[in-house]
């Protein structure tokens, strides 16, 4: 695995799980010795960075079967060029970058080195993820099942056609952001009635907890779970009502849009 930020160091969590059939040592690469050392010791991990040894992608993807890309995205064509002639013939290379497409990143690879993309999100950290992969041109179905396995580890799984997986960015990628985004805000508007910080966020978090863990444990259609709340002619009807002239449907199609602008961008760059 090259990179191993918020989004690498997720997936590796749930990969490095005793209880998930993998090969081990699981190679890693972090750009500073800083984060590098942060597994010594490790038993299942070997980490190098490259600002120690320029070599160190090189040497971590040799005779690896499974790949994983995690770095920026403006950097993801250059590191599949680095290791292009280190790779094992056969080898899955998986890049989970925003925006840049497996026929940009094949176009570096010899012929034989199969390429898949992959969306995850940060909920991984916990095996609550939920990844998007989409298979490049050369690579078969038992590649994108064993891609698929390695998701799995970290949470569910949907297989898309890659003209999807931007859009797969802006819902579920991006989503948790989004999640907090509404959280902060419910925070601070808490606040603004006069509650203290602790207070105001002890309020709203257990609310959005426990909304989700009844999301989750019941299986009800959000909007049913919405409806439970809404006495007819009580408090909730009004605050709803108001939140729904706010016409969350336009700037959430607003917000994806731009969302999925920037992987386009993102492509080009
Ligand atoms: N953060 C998120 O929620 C999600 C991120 N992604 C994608 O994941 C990728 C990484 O994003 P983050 O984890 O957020 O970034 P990050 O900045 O937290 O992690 C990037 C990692 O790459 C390492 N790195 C930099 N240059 C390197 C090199 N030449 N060789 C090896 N490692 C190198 C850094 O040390 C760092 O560990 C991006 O392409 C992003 O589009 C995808 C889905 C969700
Ligand atoms: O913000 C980003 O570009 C990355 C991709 C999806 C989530 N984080």
């Amino acid at each position: 695995m090259l990179g191993v930020g918020s989004m690498g160091g997720a997936i590796l969590t749930g990969l490095r799980a005793p209880e998930v059939q993998i090969v081990r040592p699981i190679a890693v690469t972090t750009k500073s010795a800083a984060s590098a050392a942060k597994f010594a010791g490790a038993a299942d991990v070997t980490a190098a960075a490259t600002d120690d040894d320029a070599a160190a992608n090189r040497r971590a993807v040799a005779g690896a079967g499974l790949v994983v890309l995690g770095v920026k995205p403006w950097l993801i064509v250059d590191t599949a060029r680095e290791i292009a002639d280190a790779l094992a013939p056969g080898a899955i290379v998986v890049s989970v970058a925003a925006g840049v497409s497996t026929a940009a990143i094949e176009a570096v690879l010899p012929a034989g080195v199969a390429v898949v993309r992959a969306m995850p999100n940060t909920p991984s950290h916990i095996g609550l993820g939920v990844t998007g992969i989409a298979a490049g041109a050369t690579a078969d179905d038992a590649q994108l099942e064993l891609v698929r396995r390695l998701f799995e580890t970290v949470g569910s799984v949907l297989v898309v056609p890659e003209e999807q997986i931007n859009a797969v960015g802006a819902v579920s990628g991006s989503g948790p952001a989004h999640v907090f985004l509404f959280v902060e805000e419910m925070i601070a508007a808490a606040e603004r009635l006069g509650f203290d910080a602790a207070a105001a966020r002890e309020l709203v978090r257990q609310t959005v907890l426990g909304s989700i863990e009844l999301m989750r444990t019941t299986g009800e259609d959000p909007a049913q779970l919405r409806r439970n709340v809404t006495s007819p002619n009580g408090t909730t009807e009004r605050s709803v009502a108001v939140l729904q002239e706010g016409a969350w449907g336009e700037l959430f199609d607003r917000a994806f849009a731009a969302n999925i602008r920037r992987s386009e961008e993102l492509q080009g760059s």
